[in-house]
């Protein structure tokens, strides 16, 4: 467990200090031992105050104990390696495009923030070996998990199921939304953000790629 930036201040007292709430009530939500929860509280407190509230009125007060455990799982992939699911492989004789479409994700833009939330789309070449079908949902769900850009998103996963499936060709397709674009700023409800990374033969076969691109726009939406 991190020291909470309390802990780490010589000054502070932490017997002359209310009891605060306590930061992890929700029983749904696993545990994040990398994250600081006190700390996140006392940012949020201050944040509170900043924008004018009160962060001591009754409907806030639990405020900063929920939001940190929103980042504790909004952030849960920051230390992980998202390639432990593909660890699991076994041997089929199918050297075909697999392709799982329209897996649904949640992840913060680094720059606000604020989720971008869509679907990625993972096409893969085997070379002797494939993978269990969820655990191509699970790399996503775990890269998701991180403060980043979809661009990142989007060639993180290709890298990892590449280098540890020793595939012959990757293609990644993400579609999404970014809150940062449809709430605030230039506030363009319904735009749509695509990226793709291609590797290996969905890179240099131009038959291939389109393809792979052919399946997923047929399925996606
Ligand atoms: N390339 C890329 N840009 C992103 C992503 N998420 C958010 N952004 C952009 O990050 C940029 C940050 O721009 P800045 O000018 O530094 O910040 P800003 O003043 O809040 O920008 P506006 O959103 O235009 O108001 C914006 O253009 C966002 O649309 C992403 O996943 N990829
Ligand atoms: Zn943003």
């Amino acid at each position: 467990m991190i020291a909470s930036s309390k802990d780490a201040n010589p000054d502070s007292d932490a017997s002359s200090k209310p009891e605060k709430t306590p930061f992890f009530v929700d029983k749904n939500a696993p545990k994040n031992d990398a994250v600081d929860y006190p700390a996140i509280e006392d940012a949020v407190r201050v944040i509170l105050g900043a924008v004018g509230e009160d962060p001591d009125r009754e409907g806030l007060l639990e405020t900063p104990a929920r939001v940190a455990r929103m980042y504790a799982e909004m952030f849960a992939g920051l230390k992980s390696d998202p390639g432990r699911h593909l660890e699991k492989v076994f041997e089929e004789d199918y050297d075909e495009i697999v392709l799982v479409r329209d897996i649904s994700f949640c992840s913060m833009c680094e720059h606000h923030l604020l989720p971008f939330t869509g679907k990625a789309h993972i096409a893969y070449l085997p070379s002797g070996k494939v993978v269990g079908l969820s655990k191509l949902a699970r790399v996503v769900e775990e890269v998701a998990r991180r403060p980043q850009v979809q661009e990142r998103l989007t060639h993180t996963v290709a890298n990892l199921i590449e280098d540890r499936l020793s595939a012959r060709g990757v293609a990644v397709v993400v579609e999404s939304t970014h809150s940062c674009m449809t709430m605030r700023g230039i506030r363009k409800p319904g735009s749509l953000c695509l990226t793709s990374a291609m590797r290996g033969a969905f890179k240099t076969d131009p038959k291939s790629r389109s393809e792979v691109l052919g399946l997923i726009n047929r399925s996606a939406g």
